[in-house]
């Protein structure tokens, strides 16, 4: 931790230890992800800004090596700390955790027990149990939400972890809009840490699905992101994505010294489809890590509240007509309102009811153009 304690707690579970992890499996099928060189990025290397720009556009899903480049040592360094944190928040007692489940009142943030959100339309329910951490909350440009001590005692490594993401969100960025050809820091101004947005960080604490009889062993349903980009780690495997034009749902192996990084339905939007926010979902871990307790960190970068998500103007999309006629602005919608009509429509009591009204949190699912480009 980047704070030392005076507080008494128990030692933690140990569930995100990267220790004795049974290996992932060699026999199943995993997505041909491109591994994009953080470092090589930095250093404004045009083959490597040319790939992220290729991994962008064709799965929208990538492997960020964040090793021999400082900013991405210290995010793995910061994202060690969080798995720590994240191992000390659930296992804290049921109702310590329920006193920050802020669901009822339509909040985004906060705890989400297992089983409280559904997967489907048929009302299928998750088995995560999830903490979303505000940005604006650790940065203090919102009254601090309620929070357990050992979540409030760290806060400085959690705002350490939001600022080593910014300085990495902000090299993909800077690297996409010049593939895009848009005007300077066009994508950079939309994503100000200091602005009000739903950026956050989440801890996620998957349990096995139900019993080993069940065919269904999805434990988090398939979906797009809802925002721009995503940075996450994993310890074990179980997240899969649906490869383009095709039905099939293959893993994406956990790779030490990287992160997943993937595109959210926020860039689609931006870039009338150039860009892909592409399907996923997490299943029970694959091959000896089933059974076991999977925990994921996440860092959700999306747009600030009061950017519309609709094509942006000037750059390759716009001039080129993609999506419309050159020049001609599209109705957008928000981006605070995109995220709240996405999320409210999963949580079960809130926004999900009856069938039906899981459809009403619809995203860009349906894009296809991104792969014929
Ligand atoms: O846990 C994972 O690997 C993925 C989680 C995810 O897709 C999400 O929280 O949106
Ligand atoms: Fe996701």
């Amino acid at each position: 931790m980047a704070t030392s304690t005076n507080l008494e707690f128990k030692p933690p579970s140990g569930a995100s230890s990267s220790f004795n992890i049974p290996p992932f499996p060699d026999n199943v099928r995993t997505a041909p992800l491109l591994t994009i060189c953080l470092k090589k990025l930095v250093e404004n290397d045009d083959g490597e800004r040319e790939r992220l720009f290729e991994a962008s556009k064709s799965l929208g899903f990538m492997y960020l090596d964040m090793r021999g480049c400082e900013a991405g040592e210290r995010l793995l360094r910061d994202a060690d700390n969080m798995f720590w944190l994240m191992d000390f928040f659930f296992d804290l007692p049921m109702e310590e955790k329920a006193k920050c489940d802020l669901s009822s009142q339509g909040s985004y943030f906060g705890y989400k027990g297992k089983g409280r959100e559904v997967m489907d339309d048929q009302g299928t329910k998750d088995y995560n149990e999830m903490y979303n951490i505000s940005k604006d909350d650790i940065l203090g440009l919102t009254t601090p939400l309620p929070a357990p001590d050992i979540i409030t005692y760290h806060r400085p490594a959690v705002a350490a972890y939001i600022s080593s993401n910014y300085a990495i969100l902000d090299t993909l960025f800077t690297s996409l809009n010049t593939s895009l050809r848009l005007p300077p820091a066009t994508l950079s101004s939309l994503h100000r840490k200091t602005e009000p947005s739903g950026c956050h960080t989440r801890f996620i604490r998957g349990h096995p699905s139900a019993s080993p009889q069940t065919t269904d062993q999805r434990t988090l349903g398939e979906h797009t992101d809802f925002g721009s980009l995503s940075i996450l780690f994993n310890r074990l495997g179980g997240l899969q994505v649906q490869l383009p034009d095709s039905d099939d749902w293959v893993y994406v192996r956990p790779v030490p010294g990287c992160a997943i990084v993937n595109l959210g339905d926020a860039m689609v939007r931006f870039t009338a489809e150039v860009l892909r926010s592409n399907l996923h979902r997490v299943v029970d871990p694959p091959g000896e890590q089933k059974g076991m307790m999977r925990q994921s960190l996440v860092f959700f970068c999306r747009p600030e509240h009061t950017a519309q998500l609709r094509r942006l103007k000037g750059g390759m999309v716009d001039e080129e007509g993609i999506g419309g006629e050159a020049g001609e602005e599209e109705v957008g919608v928000s981006s605070k309102e995109w995220l709240e009509r996405r999320h409210m429509s999963k949580k079960i009591g809130v926004g999900f009811h009856k069938p039906g009204d899981f459809a009403k949190g619809a995203g860009t699912e349906g894009s296809r153009r991104a792969v014929k480009v």
